[in-house]
């Protein structure tokens, strides 16, 4: 079962997964937290790098992207789905719509129709946005002394635009698909971003066969 936590850098993903994870623990279900670039894969670092070195170059960004995707669906989506693990993944495929899909070169109709018509990539059961203000993810970041490399990078324009891609994909899910998709507030205190949070998945978990 797959489970995306989306939002942009500093709303609080990483400590929600990591919330829902220990709770999922407590219950028995051994869930795994994962992410496309994160450090525990050996192809991630060179893929993290890449990313960066074509921060000018959008049609690369989103070669590099999918590479990562292609990576992390082989070596961690497949399998887990054969365990019939729970997968907690920090980004996926609403991320490429928000960051590269600001780009005209890669716009976000583009990103969908390629998603939807042209590769094979799992889609997720339940796509949470956790959605809150650039200043609240900056004071968040600040205050825990995580560097703020892509926001000093990209501005806040920039993140205040992923946002509104983020709000506007998940209004158009909902309006299809509302069982797959949840915008939760996470302008509030992280007990109750974890509360609603874990009470989403909790609703599909219920409804499944996992381990
Ligand atoms: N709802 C919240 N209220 C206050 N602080 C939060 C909340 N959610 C997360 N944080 C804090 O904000 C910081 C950034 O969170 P993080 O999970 O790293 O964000 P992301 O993974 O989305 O970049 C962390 O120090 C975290 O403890
Ligand atoms: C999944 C994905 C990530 N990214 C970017 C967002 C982040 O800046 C970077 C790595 O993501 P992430 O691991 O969430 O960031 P962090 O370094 O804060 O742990 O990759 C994209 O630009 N497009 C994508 O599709």
């Amino acid at each position: 079962m797959l489970i995306v936590l989306e939002g942009i850098d500093g709303c609080g993903k990483t400590t929600v997964i990591e919330g829902v994870r220990k709770h999922l623990a407590d219950l028995g279900f051994d869930a795994l937290a994962t992410s496309e670039f994160g450090h525990q894969h050996p192809w991630a670092k060179r893929l993290r790098q890449e990313l960066m070195d074509n921060v000018r170059d959008p049609i690369e960004q989103y070669r590099t992207v999918l590479k990562a995707r292609d990576e992390h669906m082989n070596g961690v989506l497949i399998p887990a789905a054969g365990l019939q693990k729970i997968v907690l993944m920090d980004r996926y495929i609403m991320s490429t719509m928000a960051y590269q899909g600001q780009s005209e070169f890669t716009p976000v109709r583009q990103i969908m129709d390629d998603h939807a018509n042209v590769f094979n990539f799992p889609v997720a059961d339940l796509t949470i946005v956790l959605s809150c203000t650039v200043s609240t993810a900056i004071k968040r970041q600040q205050a825990s002394g995580k560097a703020m490399d892509a926001i000093d990078s990209a501005g806040r324009e920039f993140f205040s635009r992923a946002s509104e891609i983020y709000i506007s994909s998940a209004n158009a899910i909902a309006r299809q698909r509302p069982n797959k998709i949840r915008i939760v507030d996470a302008e509030q205190p992280l007990d109750d971003v974890l509360h609603e949070v874990i009470n989403a998945v909790s609703g599909l978990i219920m409804t499944r066969d996992v381990a």
